[in-house]
This record gives structure tokens, C-alpha cells and sequence, in this order.
């Protein structure tokens, strides 16, 4: 790299540096800052007499803005040294046990938030400030006051700097960020920016509202007399602070190297960020003999974890008609990486998004994949621009069937009942293993009977016959008796499942079942009045219904006709405390999750998947994970399997 290059990164380094740290709107992703920052950490190793003294390698975080009070650290606060593989790992524990002999050390998880300094003293919250360049920060008191885990007044009354990490919860991210669209104002980036902004309020009651959380990791000035950082830990949670989910002490590379690996296998299921682990040597004495850089100690680092987040540039955006007409815009990207897997596309869910967001075709994105869940945009890059972006406009017609669309706004559908778009999602959804549940009727196979004109609707899987299908490609004689029987299987089928599989627009499997229950057969007929006076079935889905009925009723009464579909009786359930309450079941019980759902029913449970302020219990089994962790943050009852049985 020549002098003038070097310039030139450090240039950019800044230029992002300032972006994250004092805007809380990040121009880059942490990847690629990382990268560039050890391309310039290089550089400064090889050529340290022309270093800068003002490079982002050399000091800690951001600048104080101005509109905040600044205040002073007693006892200055760090950055940290990053470590990206298990070799890198190595080298650092060499280096250490090289200086101060064979070391504990104390892991846990690197939460992804703003860096907080909480002074107590006489027992009392006294200041709250940011980190700022690690020396001064902004002081934020009135609205560290509002975040709940950080209690006012603690039994220890000598003067102390208790140091953590002020996040916000994955959930609440994606709550305050649909908030803000629908305010027009931008999203934040990610759940630290969302902490960091949310901390930099000059009215602390917007803090209140953001339901910030924190986690303590480490003490600044203090007199606690424990030789050990973990043992301090344990002294300040017992203070009424939070304690992370999880942490281990290591002795070894291969304990550190498990526990990492534990970590990122948790990932997803913790509701915090984690962006790494954090490596402490935990005794204080080895600690202060290691020392510090002008940046950071040298008894901790951070082993980062893979990245989520990619910058990648689109393509084109083509469009999707689902099996009910809604046209779904796709972004194809340029292929990335991500953990391992290779992402070409995201779903861009509606034009609204598209123009709120402002997303072009050419644009530079961040992009981001967690776990499996489908990749997302998350941020447009518009200073990558060139000019050569192009704008995607709202479609007017069906890339499919050529027929004009209709626009309600957010949605726009194909109402072509026959448009093959449709009619291949539809009868996929059908044969789907929550539906109709048909063994060897894969979306590939569908394609392929549309295609070849074996078929053009449901209805029509029911008159297939073998000859049907001898001429097709691929299809010998087994693969065709298995699928006939397959399809044949489907007769008698519980009417909840048939009604599920029809692919009705907001009716899922639990609004099925309540609709099968009530109405059986006669769901062709029912009413708005009578829809809606069952419990938990809204407008939307009563018109929703209705419309379906309206349209298709011939082809309905037709298909009760073929599948002759098993009506299950309505029966009332005797008194119990699970009547009429809505359940979400999670972790390893004593039988199969099925088994116990099904027993909650008949106790005339509403049993569902996902925990909300709605759920009234939640019972839990071994390792459960974060439906419980949820439920326990929403105030939600829990009982344990055991506790459950008891109840009856
Ligand atoms: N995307 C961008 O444009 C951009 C710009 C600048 C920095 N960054 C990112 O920020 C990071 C560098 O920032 P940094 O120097 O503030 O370091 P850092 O945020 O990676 O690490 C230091 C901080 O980690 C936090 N932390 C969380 N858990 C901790 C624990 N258990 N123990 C101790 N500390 C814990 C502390 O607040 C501490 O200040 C890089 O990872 C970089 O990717 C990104
Ligand atoms: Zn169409």
C-alpha cells in the first residue's frame, strides 16, 4: 500500500467511524469497516514513523455531541481488541500466558449495544454517561432513569463505576423500526444504533418508550476487594443488576473454542444482539500486570462472530404471484455469502416498502440473514450511488397472465382465478404437509402437471389416472402409484385440514379449525354475522371468506364431494383452567409436543405457536429457550409440564 493509499483509507475509516458512532446511521457494514480498519492497522505495523496520530486504530469511539452535558470518567473506559479466528485465539492466549503464566479466563456474550457508565455512590445512582472517546462522554442520566434494569439505589454504599452494555431487544428493534416507516422517518440500521439513538434523546420520555434494557460487564473505579473479575461480577449482579444468559470459565483453547461454538448456536434464540464473545483474563492482579494499549487492554478481546450482514448490489427486481394474486416484489442481488450459505434473493414483501425505503435497481444494500430466517434489506446505501440507479415502477399488469392488476395500495393482485401463477402456488399450498399432506406432489411436480396441461385445478388432482401420467418425463411406474395413492390417501381427511389447504387469504390452521368446528359443511353458507362471532375471527378474515365463497362455492361443494372430508363434532368441555385460554407449548416434555397440544384442545385450549401479551400461559419442558425468555419479559404465567398436570 503506498502512503497516498493509506491516506485515503484512513480517510474513509473516519468518514465511517463518524457515521456509527456520533450519527447512530451507519454507511458501511461492520465487515467491511473491520476489514479496512486492519488494512490500516497493517499498514501502521509495517511503517509505524507514519502512522497518524488521529487514526481511528488509535483511539477509542466517537466524539461528544454537543447538545449532551459532558462529563469525565473516573477511570477511562476502552475499546476492544477483535480476534476472527480460532488461530487468532491461539496466538492471543500464547501472547498472554507467554507474560503472565497459564491464565482463567471468563466468557460470555458481546452484546451489541452502547457502551454505559453507571457512578454510584452512598448507594445511589449518581451519573449515567456514554462512552464517549473513553476519557469524556455524554452525560444521560435523565434517561438511563427510564431503563428498568438499571436500579436507582443499591445496598453498596462505596463510590463505584459499574460498566455494561445498553441494548435493545430484536423484537423491539423491528417494533420501533415499522413505527418510524410508518412516520417517515428512517429505520435505524440495527438493534445498536437503535440503542445508541435511542439513548441520545434530548426528551428522556421518547427513552422510556423504547424499552432499553442493560447488562453489566465490567467496573471502572471501585474498591471491591474479590481477586477475581468474575466473583466482582457476581457481587455487582447480586446488586440488582441483570446477569447475561450465559457464561463460562475457560481454561483452555478448546473450552473457549466449545463455548464460542455454544454461542453462536444460541444466537438466534437469544433476544439480545450478539455480534462475538468476549475473552477476559480473570484475575485482576494478571490483569494490571498485562497492561493496556493507547486503545484497548490487553487482558480481553472480542472473538467476533460470522457476519449476518453483507453489502451486495441488486440486480433487478422481478415480481411473484402467490397462489391469492398478491404480487410480491423480489430483489435479485448479487450472490453473497452468509454464513455459509449462498443468499441471491430477498423479498422486498410490497411496492410501499420499495418507495418508502426508496430501493433501486443498481443500488448497493445491506443486507441480512440470520438463522432461517429469509434474508432482508435492511438499509439502502444512497451515497454509493453513481446516477445509473433506476427506479422500479408500481406494475400494471400480471408478468404472468398479461391481466390488469388491481392496486389497493400496499397489496396488489393478479384476479385471474386461472392465472398459472396461481393456480401452481395454490395447489402446492394444497399437497403441503400442514395441508393435505401429499407425499411426492412438490412444487416441481406441480409445475409440471400445469405445464403439460394434466391438470388446472385442485379438483383435477382427484380425476388423475395413470395413463395420465405414463407419459410423462420422469414419471415410472412406481413414482406414479405412489403418488396416486398418495392423492387417494386424502379422502376422509378432517375437514380443519381441507378448509386449511384451500389457500383461503388470512385463514390459517387454527381460524380452520374454529371455522370447521362451528360451521362443518355448512361453512358455504355462513354468514358475516355468524363468522364473526366466533372467537378470534376478525373482519378481515370473515370477508376474506365470504369472498372466497362467493367466487368458488361450485368448486368447494364439488371438492367436500370427492375428499368427503371427516366433520368433527363439537363438543363442549368440561371446566378446567385451560378452557377458552390461549396456550403456547416449548421445549422437550414427557410425550411429543403433538400429543399434548392435542389433549390441551380437547380441553378446549386455543394452543398457538408464538407468545404474545395475549397468551395466558405458557408451558415449558427441558431446554426451553425463547418463548419462555418472552413470555417471562411480557409478564406471561408460566407453568412447567409438571405444574400443568397438577392444575387438572
Ligand atoms: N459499520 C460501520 O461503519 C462501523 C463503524 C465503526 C465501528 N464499527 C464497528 O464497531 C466495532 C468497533 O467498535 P469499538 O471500538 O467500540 O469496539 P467494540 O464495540 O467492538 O467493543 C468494545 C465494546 O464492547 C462492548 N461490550 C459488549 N459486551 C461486552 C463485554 N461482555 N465485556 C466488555 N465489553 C463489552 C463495550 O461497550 C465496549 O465498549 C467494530 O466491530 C466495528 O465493526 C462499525
Ligand atoms: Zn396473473
Amino acid at each position: 500500500m503506498t502512503y497516498e493509499n493509506y491516506l485515503k483509507k484512513v480517510e474513509t475509516l473516519k468518514k465511517w467511524a463518524h457515521a456509527y458512532y456520533v450519527e447512530d446511521n451507519p454507511v458501511a457494514t461492520d465487515e467491511e469497516y473491520d476489514r479496512l480498519y486492519h488494512e490500516v492497522l497493517d499498514y501502521e505495523t509495517e511503517h509505524p514513523d507514519k502512522a497518524l496520530a488521529d487514526s481511528p486504530t488509535r483511539r477509542v469511539g466517537g466524539v461528544v455531541r454537543d447538545e449532551f452535558n459532558k462529563a469525565k470518567h473516573i477511570k477511562r473506559m476502552w475499546s476492544m481488541e477483535d480476534v476472527f479466528t480460532k488461530e487468532e485465539v491461539q496466538e492471543w492466549l500464547e501472547r498472554i500466558e507467554k507474560n503472565v503464566g497459564k491464565c482463567e479466563y471468563f466468557c460470555e456474550p458481546k452484546f451489541d449495544g452502547a457502551s454505559m457508565n453507571l457512578l454510584y455512590d452512598d448507594g445511589k445512582l449518581l451519573r449515567a454517561i456514554t462512552r464517549g472517546d473513553g476519557v469524556i462522554g455524554e452525560e444521560v442520566t435523565d434517561n438511563v432513569r427510564t431503563i428498568r434494569s438499571v436500579p436507582l439505589a443499591i445496598d453498596y454504599k462505596g463510590l463505584i463505576e459499574i460498566r455494561g452494555e445498553v441494548v435493545i431487544r430484536k423484537d423491539d428493534f423491528e417494533a420501533i423500526n415499522e413505527e418510524r416507516l410508518e412516520e417517515g422517518e428512517t429505520p435505524f440500521a440495527n438493534p445498536r444504533n437503535a440503542a445508541a439513538g435511542s439513548l441520545r434523546q434530548l426528551d428522556s420520555s421518547i427513552t422510556a418508550k423504547r424499552r432499553l434494557v442493560f447488562y453489566p460487564w465490567g467496573l471502572g473505579e471501585n474498591t471491591l476487594d474479590q481477586t477475581k473479575l468474575s466473583e466482582k461480577m457476581a457481587f455487582i449482579y447480586a446488586q440488582g443488576f441483570l446477569r447475561p444468559p450465559y457464561h463460562r470459565e475457560c481454561n483452555t483453547l478448546e473450552e473457549i473454542e466449545e463455548f464460542y461454538r455454544f454461542l453462536i448456536s444460541k444466537r438466534d434464540e437469544i433476544p439480545m444482539m450478539m455480534d462475538g464473545m468476549v475473552i477476559k483474563v480473570d484475575e485482576v492482579e494478571k490483569q494490571e500486570e498485562l497492561g493496556y494499549t493507547v486503545k484497548f487492554p490487553k487482558w480481553m478481546c472480542a472473538y467476533k462472530f460470522p457476519a449476518i450482514e453483507k453489502v451486495t448490489q441488486i440486480r433487478d427486481i422481478t415480481l411473484q404471484v402467490g397462489r391469492t394474486g398478491v404480487i410480491t416484489p423480489v430483489a435479485e442481488i448479487e450472490p453473497v455469502n452468509i454464513e455459509g450459505a449462498v443468499v441471491s434473493r430477498a423479498t422486498l414483501h410490497n411496492f410501499d416498502e420499495i418507495e418508502r425505503k426508496d430501493i433501486r435497481i443498481g443500488d448497493h444494500v445491506i443486507i441480512i440473514r440470520s438463522g432461517d430466517v429469509i434474508p432482508k434489506i435492511i438499509k439502502v446505501l444512497t451515497d454509493r450511488r453513481t446516477g445509473k440507479e433506476i427506479p422500479v415502477e408500481r406494475p400494471t399488469h400480471c408478468p404472468t397472465c398479461g391481466s390488469e392488476l388491481l392496486d389497493e395500495g400496499a397489496l396488489i393482485k393478479c384476479q385471474n382465478l386461472e392465472c398459472p401463477d396461481r393456480v401452481v402456488n395454490s395447489i402446492i399450498h394444497f399437497a403441503r404437509k400442514s395441508c393435505m399432506n401429499i407425499d411426492g406432489l412438490g412444487s416441481k411436480i406441480v409445475e409440471q402437471l400445469v405445464k403439460e396441461g394434466k391438470i388446472h385445478d385442485i379438483l383435477d388432482l382427484y380425476s388423475l389416472k395413470y395413463e395420465d401420467l405414463s407419459d410423462l418425463e420422469g414419471f415410472k411406474e412406481k413414482k406414479i402409484n405412489n403418488l396416486l395413492n398418495a392423492i387417494a390417501e386424502t379422502k376422509g381427511a378432517p375437514l380443519h385440514r381441507l378448509i386449511n389447504a384451500m389457500g383461503i387469504e388470512h385463514i390459517g390452521e387454527v381460524a380452520s379449525k374454529a371455522l370447521a368446528l362451528e360451521f362443518g359443511l355448512g361453512i358455504v353458507d355462513a354468514t358475516f354475522e355468524q363468522i364473526v362471532a366466533i372467537d378470534g375471527i376478525g373482519e378481515e378474515m370473515a370477508n376474506s371468506l365470504l369472498e372466497f365463497m362467493r367466487v368458488n362455492r361450485e368448486k368447494v361443494l364439488k371438492l367436500f364431494e370427492v375428499v368427503q372430508p371427516t366433520v368433527e363434532e363439537k363438543v363442549e368441555a368440561a371446566d378446567n383452567p385451560f378452557k377458552g385460554k390461549t396456550v403456547v407449548l416449548t421445549g422437550t416434555m414427557s410425550e411429543s409436543r403433538g400429543k399434548i397440544k392435542e389433549m390441551l384442545e380437547a380441553l378446549g385450549a386455543k394452543v398457538s405457536g408464538s407468545v404474545s401479551k395475549k397468551t395466558d400461559f405458557v408451558i415449558y419442558g427441558e431446554e426451553a429457550g425463547s418463548k419462555l425468555t418472552k413470555a417471562q419479559s411480557l409478564g406471561v404465567v408460566t407453568l412447567k409440564e409438571e405444574e400443568m398436570r397438577e392444575m387438572l
